[in-house]
């Protein structure tokens, strides 16, 4: 990460806000008119070839955005079931059926699309639910039917998307100079205030999804010719391509037919690749649909396709040699507005989202260069767009105030609403009168008088762990300290909040832990490219399943640590034991609340899963980079070791609250590596209204992060040095009403660790401190990990 050479600047922070909004067409987007002909009529050819091939049904008109009772149509037609007119088959296609079912049947023995466990990727089987059904149905037409909708609704629906400011900030010389608002140039607005993209560009409508001349991709759509299925040629559903239905498929073809068919042109946009071409394997016969199968499996990465076996046996006629020339069309072509491009302060340097960093570590950055050039030309709020949303960044104390210091402006953005999957509405994510209760509710469980019983703990934990890193000592082998201190937080959050003795130093692979990373990528993947807001492409690329077992395997380890507390609870108010309820650790808490009927087991669930990983993954991020700054500054490891050593000696004794309270240069050296490397790296808030931030008017429907950056050096923390600069220019847990419910047991935990692992081994390293790159995710995480040297200090 660049560090800012100027050391006031080194302390300035950012907040992002995010409205769902518009920006500008960038000139290297559009192709010229002339070459958009030559495609148009390129593709014209083409399909009229197919064509001749094609059932055509009477075609849907286009659609017209005045006329609401035309959409009315589209539904009440969409919820009628289509029958196709059977015809009698012959004994031929009979036979051919029934060698089809057998053959799909082979296909769908080992990789079970239908079951969600099993199903390695696509989202054919999304069809069979009913809800989700709904959600794309509404979503591709652009109709809002709740105001949970994302994804391409947010293209255009203030309504829905909750966050478009209703005025231009053209006009306000104060205000963030926001790029044209490409809805009200290129949408069409019908009467409910909806808009969508014109059809000279991809357009996404209400099931008769058409991709226009110019911009389908070797064939053309059919619009209706099964009546409103979607119908572009390439990517016709298998069972509607050879006009046969495939068995579970029957409940609602036309709607599985379209998802498919949206599926793949997605996949193709994003991958840039053709899928599979039909075209080259029509006209049908039963070895080209074989074929045609085995074109999908390859293209969806299914596993049995190692199997090649399986797969021959299924091609009769293996008619591999099909060359395409295909070029595919950029992002930008298909999307010349801002919607897939992020845009920073000046517009010069605009990306698409092709071009932008989606590598959490790279896309810091980024945003580092970004927020140093911003305070070169002298500005407060960096903003940029990532999609349709756009964030804020106030990169100075005094630009992030007013939203720290806000009462009304607690509401987490939509950033957060993947973290809801797996935390709920716990206190991270819940608002308004949830939040506040719960706030306070919970806050008595970290309060001070808490922590001396927790210190006993932190220091048990700690001895554990350099203990078990004694067989590294004195090897000169690197070991990686970084799942080590996490395996050592989760027991340190279990036994302390939760009561339970998880032992997960015990296991170097603890599943949960290797979940709680997992998860927080694919919510990194899932924010940063808004293709990926569509269920279908989500689900298609794999994302989706993978989230699933993700989140199972999360969920189930704390309904566990829940279930082993409940019981150990229950044994004890048998015994007779009475609880004085202020000092109840927080899941006996919970626990006892729910007994009261105040809480269910779901709520209880969501909070524990929130304290589970706030409270490990956070501090573990900050002990570890601790320990690099460590291993990367000899000279300031040795000051504190001589502070250690000046309090402890030679012994190895218990640590103490009393210690933690008086080691003032480790605590400087641990609030310094939280500068450099803050364990939370961003912090978003949605705006509910218009806020003014340093010298720019932020609209709402925004939200707020902070990162961070510089040279080590633990004298910043002098108080003297503390006192130049803006209360809010260091903000690691957050400020204001909404700060870390959990900061004093997070520095009390890293401390105690800290002094553990350094009275016992001297830390080093070959590398530089900045060799080492964080990673923009919900925690921030070192790329290489901490691989340090390990020297037993007595
Ligand atoms: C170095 C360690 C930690 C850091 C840097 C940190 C940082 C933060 C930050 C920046 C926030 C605000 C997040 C947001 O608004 O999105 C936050 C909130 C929170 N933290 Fe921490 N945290 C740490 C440790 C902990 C621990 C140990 C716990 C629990 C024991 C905890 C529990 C929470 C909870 C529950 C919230 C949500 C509070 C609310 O919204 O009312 N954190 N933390």
């Amino acid at each position: 990460m660049q560090l800012s050479p100027n050391p006031n600047d080194s302390f300035q922070e950012s907040l992002t806000i995010i409205p769902t909004n518009q920006s500008q067409p960038s000139n290297e987007q559009c192709s010229s008119q002339d070459e958009q002909d030559q495609a148009r009529n390129a593709f014209t050819r083409k399909d009229c070839e197919r064509k001749v091939n094609a059932e055509v049904e009477t075609p849907l008109p286009e659609r017209n955005f005045d006329q609401d009772d035309r959409l009315q149509q589209e539904r009440k037609r969409r919820s009628r079931k289509v029958e196709e007119p059977r015809r009698q088959q012959s004994e031929e296609e009979k036979r051919i059926d029934a060698e089809i079912e057998q053959a799909y049947e082979m296909m769908m023995k080992k990789i079970d699309l239908r079951d969600h466990d099993q199903a390695p990727l696509l989202s054919r089987r999304s069809v069979n639910n009913n809800k989700r059904n709904v959600y794309l149905s509404e979503c591709f037409s652009g109709i809002p039917e709740t105001s949970k909708h994302k994804g391409f609704m947010s293209l255009g629906n203030p309504s829905v998307t909750g966050g478009v400011p209703k005025k231009t900030f053209h006009d306000d010389p104060q205000a963030i100079p926001l790029p044209p608002n490409f809805l009200n140039e290129l949408s069409i607005a019908d009467q409910h205030g909806f808009y969508d993209i014109p059809a000279s560009h991809l357009k996404i409508g209400d099931m008769n999804f058409s991709i226009p001349k110019r911009y389908t991709f070797d064939g053309i759509v059919h619009s209706g010719s099964h009546g409103f299925i979607i119908d572009i040629s390439p990517y016709l559903a298998p069972e509607l391509l050879f006009n046969r239905s495939i068995k579970n498929r029957k409940d609602n073809p036309d709607l599985a037919a379209d998802i498919w068919s949206i599926g793949c042109i997605f996949a193709e946009l994003l991958t840039g690749k053709i899928l599979y071409d039909t075209a080259e394997i029509l006209p049908m016969a039963l070895p080209q649909e074989y074929l045609l199968w085995r074109k999908i499996f390859q293209v969806l990465r299914v596993s049995s396709l190692n199997d090649e076996e399986e797969v021959e046996i299924c091609i009769r006629n293996n008619n591999e040699s099909i060359s395409i020339n295909y070029d595919p069309l950029l992002w930008t072509d298909l999307f010349p507005d801002s919607i897939f491009q992020i845009f920073p302060l000046d517009s010069d340097n605009a990306r698409n989202i092709t071009q932008v960093p989606t590598d959490p570590y790279d896309f810091l950055d980024w945003l580092q260069i970004l927020k140093d050039k911003a305070l070169g030309a002298g500005e407060e709020v960096v903003r940029i767009f990532i999609g349709t949303k756009m964030y804020v960044f106030p990169i100075t104390g005094e630009a992030l105030k007013p939203i720290v210091e806000s009462n009304t402006e607690l509401k987490k953005s939509v950033d957060y609403d993947f973290f809801e999957k797996w935390l709920g509405l716990g206190l991270l994510i819940s608002t308004d009168d949830k939040w506040r209760y719960r706030r306070k509710m919970l806050t008595p469980s970290f309060h001070f008088n808490m922590l001396e019983g927790f210190v006993e703990i932190f220091d048990r934990e700690s001895r554990i762990f350099v203990n078990l890193l004694e067989k590294h000592a004195n090897t000169g082998e690197m070991v990686d300290l970084s799942p080590r201190i996490k395996n050592a937080a989760l027991d340190i959050i279990c036994a302390t909040a939760m009561g339970v003795d998880l032992n997960a130093q015990g296991d170097p692979h603890q599943p949960y832990v290797e979940c709680v990373e997992k998860f927080s990528l694919i919510a990194w993947i899932y924010n940063m490219n808004p293709a990926y807001w569509i269920e279908t492409i989500w689900y298609l690329f794999g994302h989706g399943f993978e989230t699933e077992r993700t989140l199972k395997i999360l969920k189930g380890f704390t309904h566990k640590v829940i279930k082993e507390r409940a019981e150990a609870f229950d044994d004890m108010k048998k015994n007779g034991q009475t609880f004085e309820k202020k000092r109840l650790a927080f899941l006996d808490m919970l626990l006892n609340m729910k007994d009261e009927n105040q809480l269910t087991f779901e709520d209880i669930r969501e909070e524990v899963d929130t304290f589970m990983f706030e409270g490990h993954d956070t501090t573990s991020s900050g002990i570890s980079w601790t320990c690099w700054c460590m291993a990367t500054h000899p000279e300031i490891q040795e000051l504190v070791y001589k502070e250690i050593y000046d309090r402890f000696g030679d012994s190895d004794r218990e640590v103490t609250l009393e210690d933690l309270k008086e080691l003032k240069y480790l605590e400087r050296c641990l609030k310094e590596a939280m500068r450099l490397f803050p364990p939370v790296p961003m912090v978003h808030r949605a705006l509910r209204e218009d806020l003014k931030m340093g010298n720019k008017i932020v609209p709402k429907g925004a939200m707020v992060v902070f990162p961070d950056s510089m040279t080590y050096n633990p004298d910043n923390f002098l108080s003297e040095k503390i006192s130049e600069r803006h209360s809010y220019s260091y903000v690691p847990f957050s400020a204001g009403p909404r700060n870390c419910i959990g900061q004093k047991f997070a520095m009390y935990e890293e401390l105690t660790m800290m002094i553990w692992i350094l009275r016992r081994y001297k830390l080093s390293t070959t590398y530089k401190i900045h060799d080492n790159r964080p990673g923009n995710e919900a925690i921030l995480r070192p790329k290489l990990g901490i691989p340090v040297k390990l020297e037993r200090r007595n």
